[in-house]
Parts: C-alpha cells; sequence; structure tokens
C-alpha cells in the first residue's frame, strides 16, 4: 500500500514515527504520526497529523496557504507545528484531532440537541472570526473540515478547524478558482462559476456556517440534490438547487425542536443576497449565540490576534524559501529531505540569510535600476537580453540559482527504477481500496437515504460539475430554454449585472 512510501518518508526525517495513515485527500495524504523523543518508545512522543503533499505539486497559491496556517495560534484551529521535506513530499506537521470530525460525529447521532449544537457552532464562530480578521477566508468550512478534540473534564469534544485549502487550489488559478463543497456553496460562489466574479469569501464563509448549523440540527443538507446523493446528474439538478436557495426553501423536520431565536439566526445566514446576509459580528451579537457563552470567548480573539507569532515555527520567508528549494530538482536542491526538521530549518535559515545580505549588497550598490532601464534603451534590441539584471530585482530565484553552479548536490537520490515500481503499484492497490470505500458507502446510502453523505474523495466540485453548472447557468443567464422561476431569473440577472460593473 502507498502506506509504505508515507512511513518511509516519516523515517527518512529520524524524528517523525508513521503510526496509521488517517486518509488521502485531493492530492495529499494525512497521517497520524508522533515525534521520536529520546526515551519515547514506540508511539510515546507528541501525536501529530502529518500532510504529505508531493513536492512537484505545490503551487504558489498552495504554498501561500500554508503559510496562512503557519501564521495562525488560536484554540480552534487546528495548530501548525512544522514543515519539512522527505525526497518526495513537502510535510506539514500539525496538531492531532483526537475526536474524529464533526461530520462523524453528527452521522452517529442523527442530529443533535440545540443546546449542543450550539457549543459547537459558538467555537466555530470565534475560530472563524479570528481567521477573518487575520485576512483569511476558509472558502471551505464543512463538517468534515471541522475537527474534534476530546478534553478531559470537557462533556463535550472542542471545536478545530483544519484544511486551509492545501488541496483546494491545485490545477485552479486563484482568481477563478471555485473551491468548496457543492452542498455548502453559497449561491454567490455558484453561480460565479467559470467567470472571473468576484465574491467576498468571509461573507460566503457565513453561508457555509449557517449550513453546518443546519446539519447539525436537522440531521440532513438544507439545499441537497434531488436524489438526496449528493451527485448533481444533470444541469437541471442544479438549477433545481439554486431555486431552493434563492426561495429560501428549506424546511426543518417537524420532530425537530428548534428554537424561534435559533431559526431567526439560521434564516438571517441563509439570505440568498451576500449584501444582505449576517456578517460575523452580528452573528457574536445574535442572542441565540450568546446564550451560554463562555464569558471569555468573545475576548479571546482580541487576546489571540495580539499575539506574538507560535514560538518555534519558520517564519514566512522561511517557509516560502523551504517550498522553493523543494521544487528544484532534486540534484539541485540546498536543503537535503534526509536531514532532521531542525536541520533543514537551519540550512533554510541560513539560505534566508544569506538572500538577505545578498539584497541588502545589491541595494547599497550605487547601480540604481533607472540607470540600468536607461542604459538598455540605448542598447540595440538583439543585445539586450544580453543584459544583465541588476541583483535587486532578480529577486528570489537569483540566489538559488548560484547556488545550483556553486555547490554540489546535496544527497538527494533518485529511487531505483525498481523501487518507483513497487511504488506505483502499491498506489494503485491503495487507489482500488479507497474505490471500494466509495462503492461500500454508496450502497450504504441507498440503502438508508436518510443518513448524511458526504463526498469523501470527490468533496469539492470536480471539472465535469463545474462545466455543467456554468452550462446550466448560461442558459438562464442568455434567456435560453429553461425551468427557473422568476425568482431564480432576478438573481442571476442581478448578478450578472454585478459581474459586468
Ligand atoms: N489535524 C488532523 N487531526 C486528525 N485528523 C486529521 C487532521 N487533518 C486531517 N485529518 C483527517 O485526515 C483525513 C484526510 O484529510 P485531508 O484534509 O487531506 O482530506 P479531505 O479533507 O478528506 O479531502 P480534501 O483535502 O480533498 O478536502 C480526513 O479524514 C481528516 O479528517
Amino acid at each position: 500500500m502507498a502506506d509504505q512510501e508515507l512511513i518511509a518518508a516519516l523515517n527518512e526525517s529520524g524524528y517523525f514515527q508513521h503510526l496509521e495513515t488517517l486518509g488521502k485527500g485531493s492530492f495529499g495524504y494525512v497521517v497520524r504520526a508522533c515525534r521520536r523523543t529520546a526515551d519515547s518508545t514506540q508511539g510515546g512522543g507528541e501525536a501529530l497529523a502529518i500532510k504529505l503533499l508531493p513536492r512537484a505539486e505545490v503551487t504558489k497559491y498552495v504554498e501561500a496557504e500554508i503559510v496562512n496556517h503557519s501564521l495562525m495560534r488560536h484554540p480552534h484551529v487546528i495548530q501548525f507545528k512544522e514543515v519539512f521535506l522527505s525526497r518526495r513530499f513537502i510535510c506539514i506537521a500539525m496538531e492531532y484531532a483526537s475526536g474524529g470530525s464533526l461530520f462523524q460525529y453528527v452521522q452517529r447521532q442523527g442530529r443533535l440537541k440545540e443546546a449542543v449544537a450550539r457549543w459547537f457552532f459558538q467555537q466555530l464562530v470565534v475560530g472563524v472570526d479570528y481567521c477573518h480578521r487575520k485576512g483569511v477566508a476558509n472558502r471551505d468550512i464543512k463538517l468534515e473540515n471541522t475537527l474534534l478534540q476530546d478534553v478531559p473534564r470537557l462533556p463535550l469534544p472542542l471545536v478545530k478547524i483544519c484544511d486551509f485549502g492545501y488541496s483546494k487550489a491545485v490545477n485552479k488559478s486563484a482568481a477563478k478558482s471555485k473551491v468548496g463543497t457543492l452542498t455548502y456553496m453559497a449561491p454567490e460562489v455558484l453561480i460565479n462559476i467559470n467567470r472571473d466574479g468576484k465574491y467576498d469569501g468571509k461573507v460566503a464563509d457565513i453561508w457555509s456556517c449557517g449550513v453546518m448549523l443546519y446539519v447539525m440540527l436537522c440531521g440532513k443538507y438544507p439545499f441537497d440534490s434531488p436524489n438526496a446523493t449528493g451527485v448533481i446528474a444533470a444541469p437541471n439538478d442544479f438549477i433545481s438547487i439554486l431555486e431552493r436557495m434563492v426561495g429560501r426553501q428549506y424546511r426543518f423536520p417537524p420532530d425537530a425542536s428548534i428554537s424561534a431565536e435559533c431559526i431567526d439566526l439560521l434564516q438571517q445566514m441563509l439570505l440568498p443576497e451576500p449584501h444582505r446576509r449576517i456578517t460575523v459580528e452580528g452573528i457574536m451579537a445574535h442572542p441565540w449565540f450568546n446564550t451560554n457563552l463562555p464569558p471569555e470567548a468573545s475576548s479571546m480573539n482580541a487576546t489571540y490576534l495580539g499575539a506574538a507569532p507560535p514560538a518555534g515555527v519558520l517564519a514566512p520567508e522561511a517557509i516560502h524559501k523551504l517550498i522553493e528549494e523543494a521544487r528544484m530538482p532534486s540534484n539541485s536542491c540546498k536543503v537535503d529531505p534526509a536531514a532532521s526538521p531542525q536541520q533543514q530549518a537551519a540550512v533554510v535559515m541560513q539560505l534566508v540569510a544569506e538572500e538577505q545580505a545578498m539584497q541588502q549588497q545589491a541595494c547599497s550598490m550605487p547601480y540604481t535600476y533607472q540607470q540600468q532601464q536607461q542604459q538598455q534603451m540605448a542598447v540595440p534590441m538583439q543585445c539586450q537580453s544580453q543584459q544583465p539584471e541588476p541583483a535587486h530585482v532578480r529577486g528570489a530565484a537569483a540566489p538559488a540559482a548560484a547556488y545550483q553552479q556553486q555547490q554540489p548536490a546535496m544527497g538527494a537520490a533518485l529511487p531505483h527504477l525498481l523501487q518507483q515500481q513497487q511504488v506505483m503499484l502499491l498506489q494503485r492497490l491503495q487507489e482500488q481500496q479507497w474505490q471500494q470505500q466509495g462503492q461500500a458507502q454508496q450502497q450504504q446510502q441507498q440503502q438508508h437515504p436518510g443518513l448524511l453523505h458526504t463526498h469523501e474523495r470527490n468533496a469539492d466540485v470536480d471539472d465535469e460539475t463545474l462545466m455543467m453548472i456554468d452550462t446550466a447557468i448560461t442558459a438562464q443567464m442568455g434567456g435560453g430554454p429553461g425551468t427557473a422561476s422568476a425568482d431564480l431569473q432576478a438573481y442571476l440577472a442581478g448578478a450578472a449585472g454585478k459581474l459586468q460593473n
């Protein structure tokens, strides 16, 4: 199984021990591991979740997400610990949440009592408020991405927001990225699909929190696909979901006892017009939210926002440097993936310091960029490419190139061909296993349609669905044959107007 490769990747570090593989996301793996300490025997060190992302596939966008996560420090956000390299992966070590996901919790219970749902919701909103005030919209808030931490002496587990989109934006540009899961997606996000429409990620997060609250209370999704499996089979399925969102057509199960205050809050969160939707401040001022709210909850974000960056975590520039190094061919990479995370961090810090020194030196030279430009203009066109760029505008790539020339490769040997074949075979076996698990889940869903479904490996909207949605929307916007109600037509027309402005 691909486990062998993950075990090997952690063993390379000498610092972490693989305990189990927790799952596979869109393009990486997450394992439970422990930190080896001098006196720890098997599994004795600090418990961690380690996300392994293939080195070659970490885009600039994913890089930004890693840096975003590294800057977070909050009790309701999974704590980033460190980042290091193995031969194939960038490994992100983070706090391990022992209680599984909120999705599993709700699935086990069927639905939650209002007081229990409020306990989780309050923590979720406090965590989301912190992220937003840090300038980060999550854009994929859902029960599956909300993990639980069991804490001794607490009657219920604590909420931990995880998943900062490490894998969401791969192969999608930031401008167009429609990330998230259809069931939790705000209507303004859905209708912007494949257009360059701008939507406010933070406002869209509020909608997703509303969907989460509804699911906790009702044990089902407010706006599901017509066949209740989460599968959008035809463009009209999608139009029908959007119809219900725009028409606010969600029902509360008659046997679920939900207070009027709670329904009031939900209705304000699930308003289809983003500008009318309640804000995070509005939620935190709402009476339902404030019922049984621990006194420190409303003031804790100010404390955490003012706190120093987490101790022992690489600074953003060092993380950028590590990832930049990781993307280089292995024979020119300066950071030895077989070194310990501490040694890797030391090399990266050294690289950052050298680069800063080079940049300082370049800036202190009397030679200005303007002079360089003037010189270039005086040079015949065909010679311009031979003109060296001033060092201070070459940016981070320059030292890397210089290192390539100056330094020999540092012990990053290519794996043996046979080993590669074995790994591929094992990966295929793992894929098959996941496929079988998916089929089993689908069968279970068909037999027990009341159960909450998750899309597991296909949690994000795939390209095929994106195209289908786009076709459906284009048809409706262009006044083509369709089934949209006057309400939806008006909503789409309004959105189209905004997109043109
Ligand atoms: N810090 C953590 N502690 C405990 N379990 C975790 C942690 N992070 C992730 N997991 C679990 O690991 C599994 C894989 O997570 P991952 O985020 O890679 O994939 P996903 O969310 O299933 O898919 P995608 O990333 O494509 O949305 C999930 O079951 C998730 O609950």
